[in-house]
C-alpha cells in the first residue's frame, strides 16, 4: 500500500473572529501545499492581518481550526510556534540597540544553534539580500535606509529557516521603486522558493507578481480563492469583478505570457514564460536583441488571446 498524501502545509477551517458585534473574519477555509504562496488580498479593515495573526497564534479565534503540516496549532505552545514560523512586518521591528547580526540572530539563539552555524548562515543572508556583511553586519538599524531595513526583516524572518513564513505588508513602508526592486528580489531569492508563504497586501499589482493564489476577502468573508488568472478571467461575483477593474489591462498584461498570446513560430523555451508585461519592457528598451516579432504584432496577439480568454469564459 502506498502512504497517505502529507497533509497540508497549512489547513485552514472555518475561522472566525470578532470584535462585540463586529465579525472580522468569517468563516475562511483555505489548504495551502507546501512550497505555494498565498496572498491575502483585498480593502482595508477586511481583516487580513487579523487572518495572518491567527495562523501564528498571535489573535486566538472564536471558532474553527489551523492546522500545520497536520497539526492543530492549539497543540503547541504559542511561543515555540511562533519560533517555527518566520515572520515580517512593515513596521520591521528591528531591536535598535542590537546590531544588524545580532538582530538576525536572536530567533537560531532561541532555538540552540551553534554560533558558528548563526554566523555562517547571517553571512550568506546578508549577502544575498545585497547587504555584504563587512559593511552592514555591525551597523545599527538605525544607520540603514528603509530598504535596508526591511531586508534585514526578511534575513530575520529566514534564519532560522523555516518552513513558513508569515509576512504583513512588508513592502509597506518603502517608495514605490524601491519596493517595485525588493519584490523582484524576493521573487528571486532561491530561500523563499521551497518555502510556504503567506503574505498580506493591499496592493494589487505586488499580489499578482507574488502569488500562486490570492485569497480576496471582502468584510472579513472569502470572495474567491484562486490563481491571479482565474480572478481575472473568472471572477466569482461583482466584488471581485470589481475589484480589479481599474487595473485590469495592467494585471492581464502581467498575467498572459507570451506561450498564451503568440504561435508556436515565435516561441522557445526561453520565451514563453515571460509575460507580456515583460516582454514590452524589453522591446521598448533600445539596447534590445531582435526578438523575432515587434510590439505591433505582440499586442495584436495579445488582443486575440484576451478574446479568446473571454469568450472562453462567458456563461
Ligand atoms: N483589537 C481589536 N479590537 C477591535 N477591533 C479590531 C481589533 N483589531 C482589528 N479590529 C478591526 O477589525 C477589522 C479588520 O482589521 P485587520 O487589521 O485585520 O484588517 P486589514 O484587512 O489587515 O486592514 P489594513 O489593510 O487596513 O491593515 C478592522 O475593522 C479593525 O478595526
Amino acid at each position: 500500500m502506498s502512504a497517505p498524501p502529507p497533509p497540508p502545509a497549512i489547513r485552514v477551517a472555518n475561522l472566525r473572529k470578532s470584535y462585540g458585534a463586529h465579525a472580522v473574519v468569517q468563516d475562511v477555509s483555505f489548504e495551502l501545499a507546501a512550497g505555494e504562496t498565498l496572498v491575502l488580498l483585498g480593502p482595508s479593515g477586511c481583516g487580513k492581518t487579523t487572518l495572518l495573526k491567527m495562523l501564528n497564534r498571535l489573535i486566538e479565534p472564536d471558532g474553527g481550526t489551523v492546522e500545520i503540516n497536520g497539526r492543530d496549532v492549539r497543540q503547541q505552545p504559542a511561543e515555540a510556534l511562533r519560533r517555527g514560523m518566520g515572520y515580517v512586518i512593515q513596521q520591521v521591528g528591528l531591536l535598535p540597540h542590537y546590531t544588524v547580526a545580532e538582530n538576525i540572530a536572536v530567533v537560531p539563539k532561541l532555538l540552540g544553534l551553534a554560533p558558528a552555524a548563526i554566523a555562517a548562515r547571517t553571512e550568506a543572508l546578508l549577502t544575498r539580500l545585497h547587504l555584504p556583511p563587512a559593511r552592514y553586519a555591525h551597523a545599527l538599524p538605525q544607520q540603514l535606509s528603509g530598504g535596508q531595513q526591511q531586508r534585514v526583516g526578511l534575513a530575520r524572518a529566514l534564519a532560522a529557516d523555516p518552513p513558513i513564513v508569515l509576512m504583513d505588508e512588508p513592502f509597506g513602508a518603502l517608495d514605490p521603486i524601491t519596493r517595485a526592486g525588493i519584490r523582484r528580489e524576493f521573487r528571486e531569492l532561491e530561500e523563499l522558493r521551497s518555502k510556504t508563504v503567506v503574505l498580506v497586501t493591499h496592493d494589487v499589482a505586488e499580489a499578482f507578481e507574488l502569488a500562486d493564489r490570492i485569497l480576496l476577502l471582502d468584510a472579513g468573508r472569502v470572495q474567491q480563492l484562486g490563481t491571479p488568472r482565474e480572478l481575472l478571467f473568472q471572477p466569482a461575483n461583482n466584488f471581485v469583478r470589481r475589484f480589479f477593474a481599474a487595473e485590469r489591462l495592467a494585471l492581464q498584461l502581467r498575467t498572459l505570457t507570451l506561450g498564451d498570446v503568440l504561435s508556436k513560430e515565435f516561441l522557445d523555451d526561453n520565451n514563453r514564460h515571460i509575460t507580456v508585461h515583460e516582454a514590452l519592457e524589453t522591446l521598448t528598451n533600445a539596447a534590445a536583441t531582435n526578438s523575432g516579432f515587434t510590439v505591433a504584432q505582440l499586442m495584436a496577439a495579445f488582443g486575440a488571446a484576451l478574446q479568446r480568454e473571454e469568450d472562453a469564459w462567458k456563461p
